[in-house]
C-alpha cells in the first residue's frame, strides 16, 4: 500500500500543530516519525488513521483520497495502536484481540479468525493471558495485547504510535522485527512514530523528522539521523558510534 501525505496541516482551535507537511510510503516500507515532545507526531498519525481531520491538504492510499474511503474499508486497511488507548476492562485479553477481527468477520467468527488471533497471542507472547481481564494487566503488558489486536487485523497500513513505550528492551525490538517483517511480507506499510532515535535508525527504510509541527528533515535513516539536526531539532549532543552491527547515536549531553 502507497500512501501520500500532501501539504497536512493540523489546527486545534487557533493553535497549528502540524503546518504543511508532506511525505511518501511506498508498499513494504517502514517509515518512522521523529521529534520532540508536542512536535506534531501524534496528530499526523491521527489524520492518517481518521481520528482528525486535517485542516488543510489531504491523505491518499493508493492515490484515493482516505476521507472518500468508506469507513468499513478503512477498518480493514488500517491498523491503528494509539499511544493512548482505552480498553474494556471488563473484556479479556482474548476478546479485545479478537475484536481485531471484527472488520472481517461477517456473520460469526470462523476457524480462521480464530486461528489468526492464535498466532497474533503467540507472536506477542501473550497466549498464556487469554484469559486475564485487561484490568488484570501491567502497562506494558496491555500494550501487547493493543499491538496483537492490530496483528490479529492483518491491516495493509500499520499505524503505531509510540507502540514501545512501555515494553522492556526485548519486547521494543521484537514488536519491530514482528510488525517490520509483517510489513515486508505482505506488502504492507508501516508508519511508527518513534523516540528513540536507535530504534528508528534500526528499523526504518525512511525517517521524518519533525520539529514544531514542520517537516525538519525526510529521507534515509542515515541522512536524517545525523549529529548536526538531532542538535538542531532536539538540542543535544550526540555522537555516533559505527560497529560490527551497525550505526549507534550516542547522546552526550542537553545544550
Ligand atoms: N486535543 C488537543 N487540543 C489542543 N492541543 C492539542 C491537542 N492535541 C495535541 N495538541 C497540541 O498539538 C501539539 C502537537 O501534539 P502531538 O500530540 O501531535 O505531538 P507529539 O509529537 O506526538 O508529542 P509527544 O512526543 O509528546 O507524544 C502539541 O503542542 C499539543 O499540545
Amino acid at each position: 500500500m502507497r500512501i501520500r501525505l500532501d501539504n497536512v496541516g493540523v489546527e486545534y482551535g487557533k493553535y497549528k500543530a502540524v503546518d504543511g507537511v508532506s511525505f511518501e510510503v511506498g508498499p513494504g516500507e517502514v517509515l518512522s516519525i521523529v521529534g520532540p515532545n508536542g512536535s506534531g507526531k501524534s496528530s499526523i498519525i491521527k489524520c492518517i488513521a481518521q481520528v482528525l481531520k486535517p485542516s488543510t491538504g489531504k491523505v491518499y492510499l493508493d492515490g484515493r483520497d482516505i476521507s472518500s474511503i468508506d469507513l468499513n474499508e478503512i477498518a480493514k486497511l488500517v491498523g491503528y495502536v494509539p499511544q493512548n488507548f482505552h480498553y474494556l476492562f471488563f473484556s479479556n485479553v482474548m476478546e479485545t484481540v479478537l475484536l481485531g477481527r471484527k472488520p472481517h468477520i461477517r456473520w460469526r467468527v470462523t476457524q480462521k479468525d480464530l486461528d489468526v488471533v492464535q498466532r497474533a497471542l503467540d507472536m506477542m507472547g501473550i497466549a498464556h493471558m487469554a484469559g486475564k481481564f485487561m484490568d488484570e494487566l501491567s502497562g506494558g503488558e496491555k500494550q501487547k495485547v493493543y499491538i496483537a489486536r492490530t496483528l490479529a487485523q492483518e491491516p495493509q497500513l500499520y499505524l503505531l504510535d509510540e507502540p514501545t513505550s512501555n515494553l522492556d528492551l526485548k519486547h521494543q525490538i521484537e514488536v519491530l522485527e514482528i510488525t517490520r517483517r509483517l510489513t515486508y511480507e505482505k506488502n504492507a506499510s508501516m508508519i511508527v512514530a518513534l523516540h528513540d532515535l536507535n530504534l528508528a535508525l534500526r528499523y526504518s527504510d525512511r525517517v521524518a523528522m519533525m520539529n514544531r509541527g514542520r517537516l525538519y528533515a525526510y529521507g534515509k535513516p542515515e541522512d536524517v539521523l545525523t549529529i548536526q539536526n538531532i542538535n538542531d531539532v532536539y538540542g543535544v549532543e550526540t555522537f555516533i558510534i559505527e560497529s560490527d552491527y551497525g550505526r549507534y547515536i550516542v547522546p552526550i549531553r542537553a545544550k
